[in-house]
C-alpha cells in the first residue's frame, strides 16, 4: 500500500505509526493531529528509528487535513481516552464531535479510502462514521476484538504456562463491559481450551478479558492502553495491505447478520485488501446468543444517544 494516514497523533496513534513504519506496511505513513507541532515532532522521532529498524517507509505529520490526500487507508485514533472510573461510553459526547470533524476531512481529502476506527466508544463511533459518510460495510470498520482476543490469549498463556503463540481466541460483541469472549471457539494448538482449564478458571479469564482495558487504566492511571492496541491495529492493517484475508473479529456494520441490523459491533470478519470482505456467522449456542444480544442492546443504547447530537453533515 502506498499511503496510510493516522488521524490522532496521541499514544495509540504514535504506537501504531511506529509499528506500521517498522514493518514497512506502506511507503508513506502520515500523521494528522490538531496539536500544533506534535504530529511533525512524532513523525521525525519515528523516522529517526529507521537506521535501527532498517525501514524505508517515509513518516510525516501535519496540522493540515490536506495531509490525508491520496490515503488508501485512514486509521482514526483521535479523541479523548477515558479516565479511571469512567466507561468508554462516557467519552461519547466529546468524541462524536471530534469524529464528525475528522469524518468530514476524510470525505473531502480521502474519498476512496478504507476507514479503520479506533476511537472510543468504538462500536458507536464506527456506526457514526458509516452514517456520515454513507460508505458501506466493507469500507468502514473498527478495531476492538483483535485486542480483546489478544488479552484473553495472554491470560490463558499466564494461566496454563503455555506459549501465547499457540493460543487462538475469539471475542465478539461490543467493546465494553458486555463484550462476549467465546471460550468454545478458543483452542491451544487446535485443542479445545476446556481440555486444559476447568470451567471456573475459564470464567475468571472471560471476566478479566471484559475488564482488560479498565485493568490497565487503573494501573497506568493517566493513560489507557496503547501498546497492545497499536499492535492490534497493525495486525488488521497487515491483513488489509497484504490481502491476507485473515479471519479476525472486527467492529462491523451488521445488515441482518447475527439477527442484528443498523448497528456496528464485533463479529468475525474476513479482512482483505477491500476491507471487510464478509462476515462469518457462527452457530452460537443459547448462552452465547443471549450474551451477544445483551451486548447489542448496550451498543444500541449508545447509538440512541447519537440521536440527541444530530447528524448535520458538513461535507466539504
Ligand atoms: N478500540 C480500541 O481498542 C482502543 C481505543 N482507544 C481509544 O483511542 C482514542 C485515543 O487514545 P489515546 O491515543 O490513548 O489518546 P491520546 O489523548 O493520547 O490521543 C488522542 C489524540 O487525538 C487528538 N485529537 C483530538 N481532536 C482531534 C481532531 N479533531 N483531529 C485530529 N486529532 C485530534 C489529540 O490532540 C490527541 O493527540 C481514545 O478514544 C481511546 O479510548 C484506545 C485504546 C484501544
Ligand atoms: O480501556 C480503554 O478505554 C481503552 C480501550 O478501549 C482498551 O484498552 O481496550
Amino acid at each position: 500500500m502506498k499511503k496510510i494516514t493516522i488521524v490522532g497523533a496521541g499514544r495509540v496513534g504514535e504506537t501504531t505509526a511506529q509499528i506500521l513504519a517498522e514493518a514497512e506496511l506502506c511507503r508513506e505513513v502520515a500523521l494528522f493531529d490538531v496539536r500544533e507541532g506534535v504530529p511533525e515532532g512524532i513523525a521525525l522521532d519515528i523516522l529517526q528509528t529507521a537506521p535501527f529498524f532498517e525501514f524505508d517507509s517515509v513518516v510525516h505529520g501535519s496540522n493540515d487535513p490536506r495531509i490525508l490526500k491520496d490515503s488508501e487507508l485512514v486509521v482514526v485514533t483521535a479523541g479523548l481516552p477515558r479516565k479511571p472510573g469512567m466507561s468508554r461510553a462516557d467519552v461519547l459526547e466529546s468524541n462524536v464531535r471530534i469524529i464528525d470533524e475528522v469524518t468530514d476531512h476524510i470525505i473531502a481529502y480521502a474519498p476512496d479510502a478504507l476507514v479503520l476506527m479506533v476511537s472510543n466508544p468504538v462500536d458507536t463511533l464506527t456506526y457514526r462514521v458509516a452514517q456520515r459518510t454513507g460508505w458501506n460495510q466493507s469500507r468502514v470498520f473498527g478495531q476492538a476484538g483483535v485486542l480483546d482476543a489478544s488479552r484473553m490469549a495472554s491470560f490463558i498463556a499466564q494461566e496454563t504456562g503455555f506459549s501465547a503463540r499457540d493460543i487462538t481466541t475469539m471475542v465478539l460483541g461490543g467493546h465494553g463491559d458486555t463484550m462476549v469472549p467465546v471460550p468454545r471457539f478458543c483452542t491451544i494448538n487446535g485443542i479445545p481450551l476446556s481440555y486444559f482449564l476447568p470451567e471456573d478458571r475459564i470464567e475468571a479469564i472471560n471476566e478479566r478479558t471484559r475488564k482488560g482495558g479498565a485493568e490497565i487504566l487503573s494501573l497506568r492511571k493517566n493513560s489507557s492502553a496503547y501498546d497492545a492496541p497499536g499492535a492490534a491495529v497493525a495486525t488488521m492493517v497487515d491483513s488489509i495491505v497484504n490481502n491476507r484475508r485473515r479471519l479476525l473479529p472486527c467492529v462491523a456494520l451488521l445488515e441482518g447478520e447475527y439477527g442484528e441490523a443498523d448497528i456496528a459491533m464485533g463479529v468475525p470478519c474476513i479482512l482483505g485488501s477491500k476491507g471487510v470482505e464478509s462476515i462469518v456467522e457462527l452457530d452460537l449456542n443459547e448462552r452465547e446468543r443471549t450474551d451477544f444480544s445483551r451486548s447489542a442492546s448496550a451498543v444500541r443504547n449508545e447509538i440512541e444517544r447519537l440521536g440527541d447530537i444530530g447528524l448535520d453533515t458538513n461535507k466539504q
